[in-house]
């Protein structure tokens, strides 16, 4: 067919991945593989595609994905095409729906415009203080590990960040960091079996994996989650009518100082007319997913980097100090402007670790990249992230050494080259609020304890690269293991 032709022709004109192709499947094999060898696969692509100016092709069934780790082709894609390729998505979108993270254009954009004004400076500024109280709990939780060797330090942040986004989120403590609960259970579960999925054949279609017997446990989690989140909304909509009545616990839960997610988008799309419980349900629980894991992931990967770069630690240290002196007064929005240190070691972190490495765009017409190269529709547009970020024509021969200063020495050559929260209109709402909860977390640890690397590390592994795997973002193979030690002061 003429499809088959256009999209044939433009596979020879960008050149395709040097691996085998399978008779149905192309290069799809490849990702039904472990998490450890798709990591390395991404990696591979990552290389190739710079190696052919940035584009490279593979066929995923009969579908061509073009690789992407070009920042000029970025950016003019990511303005141009909104739409995800819901085939690759399927998995997360059993979980979220209509929510606009991964929502078809015409259902995104009326909600990304009352989601948006909800993440506001003067709304983010107000959430440091819970951000502020949640990492005090954090620093008491992991007082038991100071000086008692080594631990992964990664559940006692993904704590933290689920903490501190519920509460923000829906308006109640959940407080994780301290005892188990079944909501935080069911979110661990849908996460597995979600990561499971996106690397499963048979699982592809939602009517096979509706037959699986993995489906059943899968359905029971999400519809608990459902169930807690349906209930807490019904209760704010009880609130809002009869203000009055209002009790200081939610659900058996305590209720959040400060007004959430839930409460202001409930009044952004207007009481009468306004969001169903279930559009109110699908944007409070997209803000959960997409805020918890990737800053817990974020957070955890700058930890370990500052256990194995002994002075980039001192420095985010010499700081702190600067800004606190010995005094332990807890951190407020105010602070966070000063620490540009701890802000570009957060940055350098996600250059090499981007917690989501790679986005995708549907190409629903044909589009040509600004280097003349014509993406036909139909293909999907396979945005590298972990790839433009180690790109070396933007980022140089030390491209893969890890050096905060360069977030320092003025501005980048290209505004696409450093992407971990995307760009363009269909970004993540949340990178400032990320940053900001990254930087109260860094630095409410690095204030009460120093962060070493593994018992007998050799130091000559300590500057090696991490190990990655993929698990829907990407996580350390070795498990984010540390030491602490309480600080003298
Ligand atoms: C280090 C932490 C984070 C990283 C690396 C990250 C990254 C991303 C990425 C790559 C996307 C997809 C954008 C695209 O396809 O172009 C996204 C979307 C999104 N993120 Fe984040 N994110 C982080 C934290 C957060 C937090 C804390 C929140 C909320 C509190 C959040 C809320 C969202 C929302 C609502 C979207 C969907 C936006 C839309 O489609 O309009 N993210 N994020």
């Amino acid at each position: 067919s003429l499809k088959e032709k256009k999209l044939n022709k433009l596979a020879k004109e960008i050149g395709l991945i040097d691996k085998p192709m399978m008779p149905i499947l192309g290069h799809a094999y490849l990702f039904l593989s472990t998490r450890k060898e798709i990591m390395k696969l991404f990696e591979f692509l990552a290389e190739e595609s710079s190696r052919h100016r940035g584009l490279i092709g593979f066929w995923n069934i009969n579908r061509l994905l073009v690789n992407i780790t070009d920042p000029e082709a970025t950016e003019f894609l990511l303005k141009t095409c909104l739409s995800k390729d819901h085939g690759l998505l399927r998995g997360p979108l059993m979980f979220t729906g209509n929510g606009s993270i991964f929502a078809p254009v015409n259902i995104w954009r009326p909600r990304r415009k009352i989601l948006a004004p909800t993440f506001s400076m003067k709304n983010l500024n107000m959430f440091v203080n819970v951000f502020a109280d949640q990492t005090a709990v954090m620093g008491n939780q992991l007082a038991p590990k100071a000086g008692a060797g080594d631990f992964s330090v990664f559940k006692y942040v993904a704590n933290y960040t689920f903490d501190a986004v519920c509460e923000t989120a829906l308006g109640i403590q959940i407080q994780s960091q301290i005892k188990q609960n079944s909501f935080v259970n069911a979110i661990d579960e849908i996460f597995r079996m979600t990561g499971d999925r996106m690397n499963s054949f048979t699982a592809r279609h939602d009517f096979m994996y509706r037959m699986m017997p993995c489906f059943k446990q899968y359905d029971k989690q999400r519809q608990l989650l459902y169930r807690f989140v349906n209930e807490i909304i019904q209760i704010k909509r009880e609130e809002a009518a009869k203000p009055a009545e209002c009790a200081g616990t939610l659900h058996g839960f305590k209720k959040s100082k400060v007004p959430s997610f839930l409460e202001m988008i409930m009044e952004h799309s207007g009481s009468i007319g306004g969001y169903t419980d279930l559009e109110l349900r699908e944007e409070t629980m997209v803000i959960i997913l997409a805020g918890t894991d990737t800053s817990a992931v974020g957070t955890s990967f700058a930890l370990v980097m500052m256990s194995r770069y002994e002075e980039v630690q001192k420095k985010v240290y010499e700081e702190l100090k600067g800004v606190f002196g010995d005094s332990n007064r807890t951190i407020t929005a105010a602070d966070l402007p000063s620490l540009k240190y701890l802000e570009a070691v957060i940055k350098e972190t996600l250059r090499l670790y981007p917690p989501v490495p790679v986005i995708v765009r549907e190409v629903d017409r044909d589009v040509t990249l600004p280097s003349g190269v014509t993406l036909v529709k139909d293909v999907t547009a396979f945005i590298n992230i972990l790839g433009i970020h180690r790109n070396r024509e933007y980022w140089g021969d030390d491209a893969d050494d890890f050096r905060p200063e360069r977030f320092l020495e003025g501005p980048l050559k290209h505004p696409n080259q450093f992407i971990p929260f995307s760009n363009g209109v269909r970004n993540c709402l949340g990178y400032q609020y990320a940053m900001m909860s990254m930087k109260t977390a860094l630095s409410s640890v690095l204030r009460r304890y120093s962060i070493l690397p593994p018992d007998g590390m050799d130091p000559e592994q300590l500057k090696k690269p991490l190990r990655l795997e993929y698990d829907v973002s990407i996580k350390h193979v070795d498990k984010f293991i540390i030491r602490i030690e309480k600080r003298n002061s």
